[in-house]
């Protein structure tokens, strides 16, 4: 099973910037970059009332977020990224960002909490630069002598960072199924991150099988080998086709001090739903997820994965076309 791993991901200083390898497959970054056209958007998108009514309703105000800790990850790929676990006033789950590059930060994880001691502050991820041994204080003073407040070079000074809202799926992430494109989604998002000057952000939701959980998606599964495609097997179990909410998605991004983004999607509803009630994020860009396998040799193949995907375009609105689709008997 050791190519089933999950997650391979690149850092942008210790790798090569062309090739580097995920699930199986070997891609050169730059033809990839060249082959994602950057889709300028607006508000305007239409909404494809597939959401949970509750986010179709637009909430006047974001829920309350707070970071409550942040750990350096170094990954398998040879980089690094910067994990940080939220909590929020909308439920009790652990929604994730994990950040690339080291000049996001989090606001309420900066914050001073009353009588906290520079190591409580260092435990919980509240420093800058780099722990190490006998490391005693967490403050901006020792940063500025090891240059870490140091403006960032980007590349492109114009861009906003890549940011992908990503939602749990056991499944496809962990256990190796290839109904779903979601482990290969989310590789590539960090690759794809790992490589940009700017980095980035996966926003990563505790939402699985799009709202309805494990045990519901599971039903879904059995109800799709009987013959439904992924919407209707949702419907026949009384849920909605997406029974998501972003609300959470777009207060850890204000949180992490974004507001112009470029959001790695096909998913209209998405594109709407995160800037939030108010335009607190503004989606600057969409950059489409292309399937792997529509594009190289490598990437996920199965009836299933054509049949979840022709459904998103089909039922869902998702702006997604191939012409392999067209030839599918499905
Ligand atoms: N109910 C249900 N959920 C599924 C099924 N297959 C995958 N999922 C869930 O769908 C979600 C994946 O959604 P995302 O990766 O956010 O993608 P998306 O909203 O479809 O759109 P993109 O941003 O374009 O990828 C995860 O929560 C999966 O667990 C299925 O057959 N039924």
């Amino acid at each position: 099973m050791a190519h089933l791993r999950p997650l391979s991901m690149l850092c942008r200083s210790q790798l090569p910037r062309t090739v580097f390898r995920s699930r199986g497959a070997i891609r050169h970054h730059a033809s990839i970059a060249e082959s994602r056209p950057s889709i300028r958007v607006s508000s305007n998108i239409p909404r494809s009332a597939n959401l949970n009514p509750l986010q179709q309703s637009v909430s006047k105000s974001l829920p309350y977020v707070k970071c409550v800790v942040r750990a350096r990850i170094p990954t398998t790929a040879g980089g690094e990224m910067f994990l940080h676990l939220y909590e929020n006033s909308m439920d009790k789950k652990e929604h994730l960002a994990i950040v690339f590059g080291n000049t996001i930060r989090s606001k309420s994880l900066d914050q001073q909490m009353d009588s906290e001691s520079e190591m409580d502050r260092m435990i919980r991820g509240a420093y800058k630069g780099t722990l190490y041994p006998g490391r005693h204080t967490s403050h901006m003073l020792e940063d500025t002598i090891l240059g870490d407040s140091l403006p960032p070079l980007y590349e492109d000074d114009e861009s906003a960072p890549l940011v992908r809202i990503h939602s749990e799926c056991y499944t496809g992430e962990t256990a190796w199924s290839a109904r779903c494109d979601c482990g290969e989604q989310l590789d590539e998002a960090a690759n794809l991150m790992s490589n940009s000057e700017k980095g980035g952000i996966i926003i990563y939701l505790r939402q699985e099988g799009r709202g309805i959980g494990l045990a519901e998606k599971l039903k879904a599964y059995n109800l799709q080998d009987l013959g439904s495609d992924t919407v209707e097997a949702n419907l026949l179990l009384n849920h909605p086709a997406d029974a998501r909410n972003y609300d959470v998605a777009t207060a850890m991004l204000a949180d992490l001090g974004q507001k112009d983004i470029r959001l790695l999607t096909n998913n209209p509803d998405k594109v709407r739903a995160i800037e939030g009630p108010n335009h607190e994020i503004v989606v600057q860009e969409r950059v489409p997820m292309v399937p792997l396998a529509w594009k190289t040799h490598g990437g996920i193949k199965s009836v299933e994965v054509e049949r979840y995907l022709k459904t998103k375009v089909d039922k869902m609105s998702h702006m997604l076309t191939t012409p392999i689709m067209n030839h599918l008997k499905l």
